[in-house]
């Protein structure tokens, strides 16, 4: 392509949806070949040819080096970093259809913030799982990310996590640039929990503020929702920094606090007393937060972690609490008063 250096980094991004398509434009003006995979081929043409990609961001141009192919072939072929940004629920069987012609011995990067339903592993899990690769050479990014405003070069900062110190420096590197500053560590489960849980506590800040409930009740939210996320995650084998870094309490304000977030926006709409049904109808992007809530309080219970906010979520989602009831109880379903 056109202006590359001549030995510019070959990179495959997997799923063109709002923040593959984000990632890929990250990871291209940092200076990559960046091809992008999307499943439909109209989406493919449109980025490749018009460098828009209309659907998921509106208003953006795309830099000429990042192109798209409907071709999986075509994509991963030759490519030094591959990264994969589809809905978690949809990942192992989209892993099915790589395993045979991801490139060997290149890192494998998650995008993603989910859990898979019934397994509740992590992404990280399931592509080691599916592709049957060490774990040395995947990765996880994680952080304060919304995508549209990524897109817009507004300043923002991540953190890359793999068991190998080496491949999250190879992934930083590439994810670097004026803009888009990654930051680095070895704390897997904490980094990917972080990114899992804080979609669950932003769907319950967007109920309060569907109800109508102003700054005091949503800051409640977030600062309990941070000790019953880095409860949980440390429960699994987190270290509880990484629970107040970029992928914590960075994540957690971010969803929280932005309209952006299909998560919070999933809350306010059962907030304002829309259906979960109704919700997921009028939801045109992913908001993990909806299926991860299952597998999360089937992972607390079986370590003993006491998740009251979560479980109110959950209870919301089945139409079995009343939303307004979320907040009084956010801390505990006792009446005797507990340490903070
Ligand atoms: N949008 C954001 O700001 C951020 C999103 N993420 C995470 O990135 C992941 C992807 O989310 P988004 O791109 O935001 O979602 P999205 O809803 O914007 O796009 C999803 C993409 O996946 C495709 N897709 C849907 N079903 C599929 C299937 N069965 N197989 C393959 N592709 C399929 C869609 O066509 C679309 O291209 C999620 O785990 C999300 O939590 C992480 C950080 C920021
Ligand atoms: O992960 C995100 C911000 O870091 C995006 O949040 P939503 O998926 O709720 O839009």
């Amino acid at each position: 392509m056109e202006g590359l250096a001549p030995d510019a980094l070959r990179i495959a991004v997997l799923g063109a949806g709002s923040w593959g398509t984000t990632f890929a434009k990250v990871l291209a003006d940092a200076g990559a070949q960046t091809t992008l995979w999307a499943r439909r081929r109209e989406v493919a043409q449109e980025i490749t040819e018009t460098h828009r990609n209309s659907d998921y961001l509106p208003g953006i141009n795309l830099p000429p080096n990042l192109r798209a192919h409907d071709r999986l072939e075509r994509v991963l072929a030759g490519a030094q970093q591959v990264y994969l940004s589809v809905p978690s629920q949809s990942l192992r069987s989209n892993l099915h259809s790589i395993r045979d012609i991801v490139p060997p011995d290149v890192p494998v990067v998650s995008l993603m913030k989910g859990v898979e339903r019934g397994t509740g592993l992590r992404m990280s899990e399931v592509i080691a799982n599916e592709l049957g690769i060490d774990v040395e050479r995947i990765a996880v990014v994680s952080g304060p990310n919304l995508a549209l405003e990524i897109a817009k070069k507004q300043p923002t900062a991540a953190v890359v996590a793999s068991a190998s110190h080496a491949t999250a420096v190879a992934v930083a590197q590439a994810a670097t640039n004026e803009y888009f500053r990654s930051f680095v560590n070895t704390d897997v489960i904490g980094t990917e929990f972080g990114g899992v849980l804080k979609n669950l506590i932003a769907v319950a800040v967007g109920i309060a503020d569907g109800v109508g409930y102003g700054e005091n009740t949503k800051a409640s939210i977030i600062t309990r929702g941070l000790v019953e996320l880095t409860h949980f995650a440390v429960a699994y084998g987190a270290q509880a920094e990484t629970m107040s870094g970029l992928a914590g309490l960075g994540d957690l304000i971010a969803t929280c606090e932005s309209k952006l977030s299909r998560n919070n926006t999933a809350g306010r709409l059962l907030g304002q007393g829309y259906a979960f049904t109704e919700v997921i109808a009028q939801m045109n992007q992913t908001a993990e937060g909806l299926s991860s809530v299952g597998p999360i309080l089937e992972l607390a219970e079986q370590r003993g972690v006491h998740m009251p906010i979560v479980a109110q979520v959950a209870q919301v989602l089945e139409g079995t609490l009343d939303p307004r009831e979320l907040a009084p109880h956010l801390a505990t379903d006792s009446d005797e008063p507990q340490g903070e």
